[in-house]
């Protein structure tokens, strides 16, 4: 099984291999080397940012319809190969083909699809006053740098290349380390599309290739996706130059369960909350927040059909549950799931599994001060708590540095309106979990994130306000 592309990165409207380190690429199931890619140089970070400015006002001077087409050729193209795309997805990521073929490739075509259709409609504002006017102009930025995390490796790379490329922007990408597959085949569509050379580059590397690219002089915005720490250097870094940031942080966030919720709606979605991806998702609800009353059957139910999952080889189509993505990962999850067991929590179900695989894991009788309550795992692992009222639960649910999502599962609509105004998250499902519509704006609060991804308020993310005064009489100076 072999995934090589042509080469490591893609700088200028081709590919180009890189002079840096190797980069070998495993297939998470097996551990087979599928590819073996090179990092990039100093001097093809630069080279990949220098071809993005050059190329950039002419893209920008399109008419924004002009751009949105490119994007919707694209999309059309990646709905085309969608099956070969989710299988190389598959390979780089490990996750189950079945959750590939609807929720990666797909979700990056909707993105392409949404701001391509959105570009023409974005409008300045004309402001009257009196004699004089003035107006507004909503222009690109620049070239963009964006950065990738392993879990949704082709859907981030859309999801920051779409609002950015049709605002008039350039953008020079450069995936997780772990899955540099997907972004490849995004540049290379987007040519197939019409984009011009230069446009969108890729390239690749570890920490120190990302620390080269967002401080490259040409680099006027930064857009991560990835974990706090880094979000914490990535800024700082970005802050030197004075450049506009998205970040699009961790989480741990808390899923609610009052005693009047559906138990099925609120089981299944706590099991996608924690164990879609092998658990890998910044928004998952880790922390389960059961109402006393309905404890005792949300436990018995969730531990049924937690028993179901089938887990096993990715590319099976009845697969539900893949590998972690890499054996590094799997053993800080395990470490994590063994730190909750000598903090006194015990498992309903799951454990450290072995090998590659991590089953769906449940913990109960944890509280609040537990490290598998309080950090970040990104891997298949729930902790369960108990409250009791209303209030409690937001005081807890909220005692937390993160804030990227939230869930409330009640049959009372009113509650769960005032409960959901009461979360500090950023995005917040009522009788639902993890559904991200390119429509509906994205992104975290506190410490998960600044900015948003997706919905009309990505555009203001990735363009700035030029305010002109228009005199229409003389000059009235008083010298
Ligand atoms: N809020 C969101 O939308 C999402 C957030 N995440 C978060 O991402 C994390 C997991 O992904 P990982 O890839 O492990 O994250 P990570 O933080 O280790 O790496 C993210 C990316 O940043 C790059 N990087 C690392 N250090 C850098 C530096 N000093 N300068 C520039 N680039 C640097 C890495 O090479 C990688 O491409 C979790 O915390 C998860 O919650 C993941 C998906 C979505």
């Amino acid at each position: 099984m072999t995934a090589q592309p042509p080469a490591s990165l893609f700088i200028d409207g081709r590919p180009v291999e890189g002079e840096g380190a190797a980069l070998p690429v495993r297939y998470p199931y097996t551990g087979a080397e599928i590819a073996r890619l090179h990092e990039a140089s100093a001097a093809q970070v630069a080279a990949a940012c220098r071809a993005a400015a050059a190329a950039q006002p002419a893209w920008a001077a399109l008419a924004p319809a002009e751009r949105g087409r490119v994007l919707a050729r694209a999309a059309a193209i990646i709905r085309d190969r969608n099956a070969d795309l989710s299988r190389l997805e598959t390979l780089d990521t490990g996750k189950p083909i079945q959750e590939t073929l609807v929720a990666d490739w797909e979700s990056g075509a909707a993105a392409l699809d949404f701001f391509g259709g959105l570009a023409a409609g974005v409008t300045g504002q004309m402001i009257p006053l009196g004699r004089d006017w003035a107006y507004t102009r909503r222009e690109p930025l620049g070239v963009c740098a964006g950065i990738g995390a392993w879990n949704y490796p082709s859907q981030i790379a859309c999801w920051k290349a779409a609002p950015a490329l049709v605002m008039g922007n350039a953008m020079v990408f450069k995936p997780s380390e772990e899955t540099p597959l997907g972004a490849l085949k995004l540049a290379e569509i987007l040519i197939e599309a019409g984009l011009p050379a230069g446009v969108f580059n890729v390239v690749q590397g570890r920490a120190e290739v990302g620390a080269a690219l967002i401080s490259d002089r040409h680099v006027a915005k930064v857009s991560l996706t990835g974990s706090v720490p880094t979000g914490r250097r990535v800024y700082a870094a970005a802050a030197e130059g004075m450049r506009h940031v998205t970040m699009e942080l961790g989480g741990k966030s808390p899923l609610i369960v009052f005693d009047d919720a559906s138990l099925e709606d609120a089981v299944g979605a706590a099991m996608l909350a924690n164990f879609y991806s092998s658990g890998q998702i910044c928004s998952n609800g880790t922390r389960v927040f059961v109402q006393d009353g309905i404890r005792d059957r949300f436990l018995a139910r969730l531990a049924e059909r937690v028993r179901q999952v089938k887990i096993g080889d990715p590319l099976d189509p009845e697969t539900q549950h893949g590998p972690i993505v890499s054996p590094a990962q799997a053993d800080r999850i395990r470490a994590m799931i063994a730190a909750g067991q000598a903090e006194g929590a015990r498992l309903l179900c799951g454990g450290p599994g072995a090998g590659a695989f991590v089953p769906p894991t449940v913990f109960v009788d944890a509280t609040d001060a537990m490290s598998i309550a309080r950090d970040e795992i990104f891997g298949p692992v729930m902790t369960t708590l108990v409250f009791h009222d209303e209030d409690e639960v937001v005081t807890r649910a909220n005692a937390t540095g993160f804030g990227l999502a939230a869930g409330v599962f009640t049959q009372d609509l009113t509650r769960a309106h005032r409960v959901v105004a009461r979360l500090e998250a950023g995005t917040c499902w009522i009788n639902a979990y993890n559904l991200t519509p390119v429509e509906m704006p994205f992104g975290g609060v506190k410490m998960s994130g600044i900015g948003r991804e997706n919905g009309a308020a990505a555009i203001e993310h990735y363009s700035q306000i030029k305010s002109v005064y228009v005199g229409m009489g003389g000059v009235d100076a008083p010298y």
